[in-house]
């Protein structure tokens, strides 16, 4: 998390953009996973709950558990947002965190789209206010809680 420092600029960017979205989280989360399920569809086939399998994503899209994720994801970005001072304080969870991703079948690289997918989510909620550079503040702290969800992958993986 120590790499690539937010500016306070930059933190003020993300702060103030993500309070102009974080009213509506839901549609936002929703706007991010259809995108990726746009650009990775096998994704989908990851979710599934108690027997049910997904096969097209407006099925996955319109369950209640799926719902329950898309909180989860943002939960997980609005705490970041408000931990943007002690990123590191979030190492271990994010790590953690990975792990789980490792162990239902997500491979790193999916993460990179999920990123894209994000970026192009807060491009539709946020219009001309997401300048490039909050692109680019987004796109560094997405990088960072990546890197460490990646330990996950790479880290202590026999463990658990
Ligand atoms: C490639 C994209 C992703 C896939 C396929 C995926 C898949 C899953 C699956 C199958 C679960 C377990 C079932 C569930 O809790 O609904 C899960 C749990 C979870 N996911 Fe994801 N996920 C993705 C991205 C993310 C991202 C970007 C975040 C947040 C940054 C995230 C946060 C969580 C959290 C907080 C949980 C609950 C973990 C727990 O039970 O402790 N997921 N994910």
């Amino acid at each position: 998390m120590e790499r690539e420092e937010l500016s306070e600029t930059q933190k003020e960017l993300i702060r103030d953009s993500w309070q102009a979205v974080s009213q509506d989280q839901l549609h936002h989360g929703m706007v991010l996973f259809t995108r990726l399920f746009e650009l990775e569809p096998d994704l989908v086939l990851l979710f599934q709950y108690n027997s049910t399998h997904f096969t097209e994503a407006q099925e996955c899209l319109s369950s209640t558990e799926f719902m329950e994720h898309i909180r989860k994801v943002m939960t997980v970005i609005d705490t970041a947002v408000s931990s943007l001072d002690s990123l590191q304080s979030l190492t271990e969870y994010l790590t953690n965190l990975g792990r789980k991703h490792r162990a239902v079948g997500v491979k790193l690289e999916s993460f990179s789209t999920v990123g894209e997918s994000l970026l192009f989510a807060l491009e539709t909620g946020l219009g001309d206010a997401f300048t490039p550079d909050t692109r680019e503040a987004w796109s560094q702290l997405y990088s960072s809680v990546v890197r460490s969800m990646s330990r996950g992958w790479f880290k202590d993986s026999q463990e658990q």
